[in-house]
């Protein structure tokens, strides 16, 4: 019934959602919901290797969709290889998805499961391309770890960029924002993780992604999950304001794709 409630709330009436809302014929949409006992246990799966440099967060902004925390990817300072991962990927930025409530906001579910909120890293492979934009149409082009948001203590490291989001309220706002350790935001176990091939989750909705999913979620506060829902989809200039709230996309079919995991 959360699934159906959530659906019924989720941002495809967006304008960003107007237009083909799938890649035609697209098989490995994202996201999905991962069912535990269907997913195999790859021993192949390595332990993942984040090596995030600080130095290399820029700004923080409201794409009007999400807030988006930047990073410098013209250098190789933070990467990202292992796990399922051939290459090396850069880290460009991370962003999230939430609801209006603590009942849903998350895009990948487990076992039908809703968290409140998910965060995205994402990285692309700087071993077979010079530019994002190149990456983000090729099928090994990205790779971006989803990390579950649940409710419970407050999380330190989230508090630094909790404080910052009220200077980009709305949409096209922009703030710098330095010296933030994405890492903070992983969970203490980064070695139990799903792994699948996808997509993006906002148009244009390319089948590039390699998605490492967290098995063990961060807990933030209600507080800080808030502060998140005090962002506004609108821009300054436009008479109604809009809540940015249930930026999410709903689970998409699995179409015949196995979900691997690196524990058993
Ligand atoms: C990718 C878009 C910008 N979108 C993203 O970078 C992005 C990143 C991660 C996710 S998620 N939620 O899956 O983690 C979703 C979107 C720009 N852009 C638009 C058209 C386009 C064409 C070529 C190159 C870039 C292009
Ligand atoms: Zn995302």
């Amino acid at each position: 019934l959360k699934m159906q409630k959530a659906a019924e709330h989720n941002m495809n009436i967006h304008p960003m959602w107007q237009g083909p809302l799938a890649v035609p014929g697209g098989d490995r949409q994202s996201p999905i919901d991962i069912i535990q006992r269907k997913s195999v246990f790859d021993s192949e799966l390595k332990p993942l290797v984040p090596d995030y440099d600080p130095d290399t967060c820029q700004q923080m902004w409201n794409n009007g969709y999400s807030f988006l925390v930047e990073y410098d990817d013209t250098t190789d300072k933070s990467t990202l290889k292992g796990g399922p991962l051939q290459d090396k990927f850069r880290l460009c930025q991370f962003h999230f998805h939430w609801g209006e409530c603590n009942d849903w906001g998350s895009e990948h579910t487990v076992d039908r499961r809703l968290f409140p909120a998910e965060l995205h890293l994402v990285h692309w492979n700087s071993d077979k391309y010079s530019l994002f934009e190149e990456a983000v149409m090729e099928d090994n082009g990205l790779a971006v770890i989803g990390v579950f948001l649940k409710v419970g203590k407050r999380h330190e490291g989230l508090q630094k960029l909790v404080d910052a989001l009220p200077a980009i309220r709305h949409k096209e706002s922009i703030v710098e924002f330095t010296r933030f350790d994405a890492a903070c935001l992983l969970p203490s176990n980064i070695d139990d993780y799903w792994a699948y091939h996808g997509s993006l989750t906002t148009p244009p909705l390319t089948e590039s992604v390699s998605w490492i999913v967290m098995k063990q979620p961060i807990e933030v506060s209600h507080d800080q999950l808030a502060v998140f829902r005090s962002l506004l989809f609108t821009s300054a200039e436009e008479e109604v304001q809009k809540s940015m709230v249930n930026n999410f996309r709903v689970q998409q079919p699995l179409r015949g794709r196995t979900v691997r995991s690196s524990f058993s």
